[in-house]
């Protein structure tokens, strides 16, 4: 039998819908959301999804301020935008698109973000109040897979979680996210220097593949029934190629694909993100 389809791409639709009204309250009491992003360069990867961001904003009546640099924009000048950005009233929360330029440190951008206007939840401070269990904007790619399978009822507590991939937007953050308290999964972060990477897939109850490697989790990789979600994105003759192996649906449980899985709900949780924001900004 094949496997349930984890629809990411239905399940923001919802979410949209439910932040339609928080957003219409803002907006009636003179405070509505805007979110605001920073595209440096022309990869055309990267522009697809900032103007589907700024397009599910339109759908859900949050305010859009786009800004944009050529590819050799230098540090100083992506930090003059990010200034703007953090002085902008009209900005609840603002993304600035990832990856950056090799001569822009990533790091030293995301310092420089507002921590109470981090739609991403990359700051620093926000990556620190995650560690401590203190609310706070979460990073959008992992907390969008937690409210993927919640809406589909696949349990986390108790469960054996392996993430493959330990990067800062999805891997790391994610196995924090998953060992909280309140989502109680025993997590292993499996990465490149793993040496079996099969025997800890096959224990698992919920895979999530963030490694960037087309084809990577086979269906002999996991075990009957379990949650396979497909986070990696290369690009194999301009098409999206996943982590995860076409055949991985006869074995598994439920499957988020890639695209239409976790992709459409990242950008959900941005939304989500830039309304809370709007919301404490008081
Ligand atoms: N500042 C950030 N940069 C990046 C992040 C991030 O969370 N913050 N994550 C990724 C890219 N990403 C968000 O920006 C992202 C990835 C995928 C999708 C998406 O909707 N994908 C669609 C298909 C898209 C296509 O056809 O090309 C899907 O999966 O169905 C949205 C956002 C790196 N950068």
């Amino acid at each position: 039998m094949s496997a349930t389809r984890l629809d990411g791409k239905a399940t923001a639709g919802a979410i949209r819908t439910e932040l339609t009204e928080r957003v219409a309250a803002l907006t009636a009491a003179g405070r509505q959301p805007g979110l605001g992003t920073l595209l440096v360069g022309d990869d055309p990867g990267s522009r697809w999804y900032v103007n589907a961001k700024h397009s599910d904003c339109a759908q859900v009546g949050i305010a859009s301020i786009q800004h944009e640099l050529p590819a050799d924009a230098s540090q100083a000048d992506v930090l003059a935008v990010v200034a703007e950005l953090n002085a902008d009233p009209a900005c609840t929360g603002y993304i600035v698109q990832l990856p950056l330029p090799r001569q822009v440190s990533e790091a030293a951008v995301l310092e420089a973000v507002d921590p109470d206007k981090d739609a991403d939840g990359l700051h620093p401070t926000n990556l620190g109040r995650l560690v401590l269990g203190v609310p706070g904007p979460l990073p959008c790619t992992p907390l969008g897979i937690v409210e993927l399978l919640r809406r589909y009822d696949v349990p986390l507590a108790g469960a054996e979680v392996v993430v493959v991939g330990r990067g800062v937007t999805v891997g790391r953050p994610l196995g924090l996210l998953l060992t909280r308290r309140s989502e109680n999964a025993t997590v292993t972060l499996c990465h490149t220097g793993t040496r079996d990477l099969a025997a800890h897939t096959r224990a698992a109850d919920v895979v999530v593949a963030a490694a960037g490697v087309p084809g990577l989790i086979t269906a002999d990789m996991v075990k009957p029934g379990a949650a396979v979600l497909d986070v990696g994105v290369s690009r194999v003759d301009g098409k999206i190629a996943g982590d995860v192996a076409a055949e991985v649906v006869d074995v598994a449980g439920h499957v988020a694909p890639n695209p239409g899985g976790v992709g459409p709900m990242t950008r959900a949780m941005l939304l989500s993100n830039v309304v809370t924001l709007a919301e404490q900004a008081g």
